[in-house]
Parts: structure tokens; sequence; C-alpha cells
């Protein structure tokens, strides 16, 4: 063997150990690697070895420290320094290969870093909510109740006004006297630009409550899934709070704020009231107080949120949103979805009419998760419900019901993993977003619990080819090959915003990827000082992305995108 042929093989040797570790300590690794490469369908040389494989890749790469180690021993050197030319060529290249290695472990070492960086500088900024503090507002008596905005199974919704709650940015403060005048006007329609929604600027929703009973202890316990979203200062601290969480038990878990999960201002119960279209719209359900044949509990509980001026599907009944803005509608979707799994929440009824919307000041869709009244918010926040009988509620919405979710079957030891279920509910949704019909709606008829892969519609050709490459990993039947809502928003995040850093991306290491966070760092740092334009939903959505970096997630995120770059959709959904 020539030296030059020795040094090309030590060099292969090294690189090997690295990529599929041939070593016998590297064996379990490299196979569980080769078995998750085929089990994605991901040819071998083009995408991280790494990416899909978070856990198995720490322990991979911790092993590969412990070989670089072992081959600078004295033993190891001198059994093949002592050796002929050839030997000695072989074991230079090999220590260039594992050379090669260790570059490439400290250029991680520095792009986690960089990641980790990057997340405590964007964790800090925490998001504002859009109206002025205010303290007071635990009794309905502070409030003027307007018309009457929506109403679901489970409650109705009231425009409201409190003269100590009025947007930030709007200047003008209405007095009472000024809402009433406007409210005998008459208004119907209703949009941002409308003085109904400056008015108004909050929604109040009144729960339904029969079967409960009247105690404010008793009503906040049964509907304290209506509480997740709530702020820290929602409950009276001398009356509803020390309800729950003194004397009679547990707080429930409430989540932090996000610009894409509506805010609870305002929780506290009180006597049902008279309000506009009672009698008509819901009699049954009004006490005998007000209905003499009506079922309802003489209490109830209020809660005060924002009041937005449509739903999404309202919204997408009379508009054809922008290619871009629909992708950043998907997007906001994913980020709150991701927010919320982090916290140990599973909303379990995401649909188009649970998702309102406002506008940005560039006129682009904000999108707010709202109705967390099936969700699961379980203390130890890790989405697994035991199923073990019929009479386990299993959320909401049984149409977007994820095919884990919808195809489990009671018994002892059954329990059923939320932390997809979610993400999967955007894949269906995102149908909506694009001006199709939701597949799993009885138009289309696709159900969850039997359809295959291959039966999802087609997403019309104007639809970003990243873009449909999320949707159809989103809707995978099998939760171990979808995404999780963070990898997805992550491949969307840099489908919009890091194409170049993508297109120089090789399949080594990430650190053009880090200098590329780097920049839209400091760029969304710089816009966030220039004023109104740091609160538009792109800034936003770059800030939350910029606050949640894990290297482990972005790696899975170029992972799926570069091999999506070279694959059709159809073949990834038939690997
Ligand atoms: N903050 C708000 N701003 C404007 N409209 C709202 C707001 N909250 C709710 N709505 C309207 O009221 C409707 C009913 O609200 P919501 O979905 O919370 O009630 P629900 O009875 O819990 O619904 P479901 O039938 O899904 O259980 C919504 O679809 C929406 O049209």
């Amino acid at each position: 063997m020539s030296v030059k042929h020795a040094l090309s093989r030590g060099l292969e040797l090294g690189r090997s150990v690295f990529q599929l570790g041939l070593l016998k300590p590297f064996g379990r690794a490299a196979a569980k690697l080769r078995a998750d490469r085929l089990r994605v369908g991901q040819p071998a040389r083009t995408v991280q070895p790494q990416a899909f494989l978070p856990s198995r890749y720490r322990y991979y790469r911790t092993s590969l420290r412990g070989l670089a180690a072992q081959l600078q021993s004295a033993g190891f050197r001198r059994r093949f320094g002592a050796g002929s030319p050839r030997n000695r060529a072989v074991f230079l290249a090999f220590g260039l290969g594992v050379g090669l290695i260790e570059q490439q472990l400290e250029d991680d070492r520095r792009s986690a870093a960089t990641c980790q960086e990057i997340q405590a500088v964007f964790r800090k900024k925490k998001f504002q909510s859009p109206l002025r503090p205010f303290t007071s507002g635990y009794k309905l008596e502070d409030y003027v109740i307007g018309k009457q905005i929506g109403k679901g199974s489970n409650a109705a919704v009231y425009e409201a006004a409190a003269p100590f709650a009025f947007p930030k940015e709007s200047g003008s403060r209405c007095s009472l006297v000024e809402l009433k005048e406007d409210e005998d006007e008459g208004q119907t329609a209703r949009s941002l630009s409308c003085c109904s929604l400056r008015n108004f600027p909050l929604a109040v929703k009144m729960m339904w409550n029969f079967g409960t009973g009247s105690s404010s202890e008793a009503i906040l316990r049964s509907m304290s899934q209506e509480l997740v979203p709530a702020g820290p200062l929602a409950l009276n601290k001398e009356r509803e709070q020390i309800t729950l969480d003194g004397h009679f038990g547990v707080l429930p878990k409430r989540v932090s704020a996000h610009p894409n999960v509506i805010r609870v201002y305002r929780a506290f119960t009180a006597d049902v009231p008279l309000l506009p279209g009672a009698q008509e719209e819901y009699p049954d359900v009004l006490p005998a107080r007000l209905n003499p044949d009506g079922l309802g509990n003489n209490r109830t509980l209020f809660l005060v949120m924002k009041n937005y001026p449509c739903t999404l599907r309202q919204y997408l009944e009379v508009s054809i949103p922008s290619r871009r803005q629909s992708t950043l509608m998907v997007l906001q979707l994913l980020e709150g979805v991701d927010h919320l799994c982090r916290q140990g929440v599973a909303h379990r009824d995401l649909k188009s009419d649970n998702v309102l919307l406002e506008f940005d000041s560039d006129g682009c869709p904000r999108l707010v998760i709202t109705d967390f009244g099936c969700c699961l918010a379980q203390s130890d926040s890790n989405l697994q419900l035991p199923f073990n009988s019929i009479w386990v509620d299993r959320g909401g919405n049984a149409s977007l019901m994820a095919p884990e979710v919808a195809t489990a079957v009671p018994g002892a030891g059954v329990v059923i993993d939320y932390s997809k279920a979610d993400a999967w509910a955007v894949g269906a949704i995102s149908y909506e977003i694009f001006g199709q019909r939701n597949p799993f709606y009885r138009a289309v008829g696709l159900e969850s619990r039997s359809y295959q892969e291959k039966q999802l519609p087609p997403l019309p050709s104007s639809v970003p080819a990243d873009v449909q490459l999320v949707i159809h990993l989103l809707l995978r039947r099998n939760p171990n090959k979808r995404p999780s809502a963070r990898v997805a928003a992550n491949m969307l995040h840099l489908s919009l915003w890091g194409r170049k850093a993508l297109a120089n991306q090789d399949s080594t290491g990430m650190r053009k990827l880090a200098d590329w966070l780097l920049c839209q760092s400091a760029v969304v740092l710089l816009k966030g000082c220039s004023g109104p334009s740091g609160n538009t939903v792109e800034s936003e959505l770059q800030r939350s992305f910029l606050s949640n970096l894990e290297l482990e997630d972005l790696r899975s995120a170029v992972g799926y995108l570069l091999y999506g770059r070279e694959q059709r959709p159809a073949c990834i959904l038939s690997a």
C-alpha cells in the first residue's frame, strides 16, 4: 500500500468513526443511527447524522470524545508510532480524521453556546400586554357591557368597556357617557377600524353554568381550565384566589403570556345578569330568577379578555390572505402551540373558531389561540393522560383529534400522549389558511382515526414547497415521525428568513447557521429599538424563534428541510 493510499485510508477511517461508529463502543449508536435514517428515508450523505437524534447524539458525541482521548494515550501511540512508515501514515491520517471530529465537536460547542446566549437575550424581553395595566375590574359592575359578539356551546361573549382599561396605543379615553351614546347608535359591522372595538376594547365571556352549583368554589373548580391563560392578577386575591389556592385546593396551572395565546385579564364569579339577546338566544341556561323554565344556576364565571375583531374562520370566509401572510399565520399557530407544550398544556380543541384574529400595524393578521375549556393542563407537565376507562375525557373536537388520540382504546396502563396532538391539528387548519377545505371536515370526509397519508388532498401549487412539506409532516399519523410544533416552527423560520444560510449549509457543521443567527438577532434587536416596527407580527415571531433556540431542534429542522428539498412530500409520506 502506498503512503498516499495509506493516508487516504486513515482519513477515511477517522471519518467513518465519526459517521458510523465502527469501533465497539459506538456500535449501538451507529446501528440506531442507521435504523433511524432508514425509517425517515433519509439519504446517508446529505443530512446531518445528528438530525432527528437529539439524545442519542449526545451519547454519540460523548463517546467520540472518549475515543479522541484514548487515541492520544501513550500506549496507542507506541503501538502504531513504532511501526513501518506505512503504519505511521495510517496513524497520522487516522489522527487527522479524529482531529476533524474534534473540530466539529468544537463547532458544535460554539453553536450551542451561541444558541444559549441568544436565547438568554430574547427571553429577558417579556411579552407586553396591549392594554394599560389596571388594578380593579374584579366585579361585573366595573364594566359597561355592549353587544353580544359570539356564542359557543358553553358561553356567550359580549363586548365590554372599563374606563380603567384602554389600549396603550389609543391616546383617547372615552368616558362611559360617550360609550353609551355609541351603543345607542346601534353599530352593526365589526372591524378593527370601527368605534365598537375602540369603545369596547374588552370582551367578557359569560360561562353557562348548569349543574355546578352557585358557590364560587364549585364554579372555579369545575371551570378551572378556562383559567389556564389567566394572568397573575386575574383573580381577586381576597376572594377567588383564596378559594382556589388557600382553603380548598390547588391553583390551576397557568401559562405565561405569549403573543399568540389569549390572555385572560380578570376572572370572577357573579350573579347571571340579563344581557342583550339572552331571552331569545339562550333562555334555557338562564337561572329561574330570569326565566322560570331556565335550568341555569344563579351564579357563574366571567372572563375578561381583549376584544378581537373576528375569529380565524370568519376572516377566511371573506378574505384571501397572501402566501406570505398565510405562512406567517401557520407559523403563529405553531409558536402558540409550542408555547403551550413547553408549559405542559395541550389545548385539545384547536379549530379556526377557537383562533381570534386582529391586524398589526402592517395589516398582517395576528392570531391568538383561545378557549381553553377542553385543555389538558396537568401539574406534572408531561402531557400524558392515563386512559383507563371510556369515561376519561379525551378533549373537544372529534374531527380534529390527532390519530394517536382518536384511535386510543381505553384499558389498564394505556396512556395518551398529547405532546404532538395540537401540532397535528395545526396541520389540518393550515389547509383552511391556504384557502382549501379542511380535509377532516365533512365536505372532504377524511377521518383522523383511519385516513392514510396518501389520501391527503394536494395543496395548491402556489403554496411554497417548504410550507407544503411542513404541513404534510405535521399530518403524519405516527407522532414519532411527526415534528414537534417547535421543530415545525423552526422549519418555517428558516424557510422565511434563513434561506441564504440554509443554501450554504453543508452536512458537517452548524457554524454558518450560527453566524446567521447572530445577524438575525442583531436585526431583531435593532428593530425592537426603532419603535412600532418591533410590534409587528414578523418581529414577534422572530423574537419567539430566537428566545426558544435549541441546537438540537434547529438541527432537526435543517435536516427535514434539506431532505425535503431533495424529495417530494409524497415520497416522504410513503417512507
Ligand atoms: N376575546 C374575544 N374577542 C372577540 N370575540 C370573541 C372573544 N372570545 C370569544 N369570542 C367569540 O365568541 C365565540 C365563542 O367563544 P368561545 O369559543 O370561547 O366559547 P365556547 O362556548 O367555549 O366555545 P365552544 O363551543 O368551542 O366550547 C367565539 O367563536 C368568538 O366568535
